[in-house]
């Protein structure tokens, strides 16, 4: 579970929303409003909370980015893959 991924292993996993960036994924998405933006981040919160594995989020007016990395084994893991896809199923709802 805590294992690091391979490349191989990220592309596989489809993220098309998400970017390499080093050792950790990335993505960038503009809500609507501030308003908006803000309780995406509390739905992830609650999500990350749940899973107890948290992301970096950078909060800039109406646009967020979301960085995924497990900071204990020092890179990718299933664990950001998983949340990466909460993440994303939580944007489009
Ligand atoms: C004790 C607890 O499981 C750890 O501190 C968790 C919490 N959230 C975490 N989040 C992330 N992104 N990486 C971690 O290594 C991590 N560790």
């Amino acid at each position: 579970m805590t294992e690091l991924l391979t490349d191989r292993d990220i592309e596989d996993a489809r993220l098309t929303e998400w970017t390499v960036v080093e050792k950790s994924i990335t993505r960038i998405v503009e809500l609507t409003s501030f308003r908006a933006a803000i309780e995406v981040v509390n739905r992830v919160a609650d999500a990350a909370e749940e899973a107890d594995h948290h992301p970096d989020i950078d909060i800039r007016w109406r646009t967020l980015a979301f960085t995924l990395s497990t900071h204990s084994a020092g890179g990718l893991t299933q664990k950001d893959v998983d949340l990466a896809r909460r993440i994303d199923a939580l944007i489009a709802n």
